[in-house]
């Protein structure tokens, strides 16, 4: 029996303020830092080791991921990072305040942009400073994968390649995985692992800095899972 851990970063400035994040670069808050010790401290306690990381190209997750190996005194493991792990892109809505976006389009319209699988938050356009293609750190990526907006389904989509190509090898040499990412993208894999439907994915929740632990038959099928606290 194998386990995979998978965590959501710190809470983050944004997410104190109330601001839609995705991949836009926003550091932990101070509160962020603390629960990001605090979960690897409890994952030594519960004598967890790691023999590599995964992590997205977004410094919330890069840094949360650093400090639960710091406090296990692991900061020597690999750790790949890739941007297939980052955030969902959340568009125009990017930067702007959760609340005060309810107060102009209803509530039920922003949960919709929230958690509903297919839908798209408004799409920015390529002028727009949020647009990736500005960045240096996605020069990699072709036209056709630098997003203006993103549902939660083509979130998945996108971190597939990276799950198959670089997460699934490392389990089937029986390494003992850590994934540090995001609310979003964390969603889009648990609903494929666990074959979740999309009713089911609308009410899933991650909280920050919570170690997830799936515990893996030798297929690498789900066992089960539970948070570790
Ligand atoms: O702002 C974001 O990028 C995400 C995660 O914090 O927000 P939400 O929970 O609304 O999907």
């Amino acid at each position: 029996m194998q386990k995979l851990v998978l965590i959501r970063h710190g809470e983050s400035i944004w997410n104190k303020e109330n601001r839609f994040t995705g991949w836009t670069d926003v550091d932990l808050s101070e509160e962020g830092v603390r629960q990001a010790h605090q979960a690897g401290q409890l994952l030594k306690k519960h004598g967890f080791t790691f023999d590599i990381g995964f992590t997205s190209v977004l410094k919330r997750s890069i840094k949360t991921l650093h400090f639960v190996l710091e406090e296990m005194d692991q900061l020597w493991i690999p750790v790949k990072k890739s941007w297939r792990l980052n955030e969902r892109f959340y568009g125009a809505l990017q930067g702007l305040n959760k609340a005060e976006i309810v107060q102009q389009y209803g509530e039920e319209q922003v949960h919709q942009w929230r958690r509903d699988p297919h839908a798209h938050p408004p799409a920015i356009t390529e002028n727009d400073e949020r647009f990736p293609g500005h960045y240096l750190r996605y020069n990699d990526l072709t036209y056709r994968e630098l997003p203006l907006t993103e549902n939660l389904s083509e979130t998945m989509t996108r971190a597939l390649p990276f799950w198959h190509e670089s997460i699934i090898p490392a389990l089937k040499q029986n390494q003992k995985v850590i994934i540090s990412a995001h609310g979003n993208s964390l969603r889009a894999l648990v609903q494929y692992i666990e074959n979740l439907s999309d009713e089911q994915v609308t009410q899933l929740d991650i909280p920050t800095a919570t170690p997830w632990v799936y515990e893996l038959d030798d297929r690498l099928n789900s066992i089960r899972h539970y948070y570790l606290d």
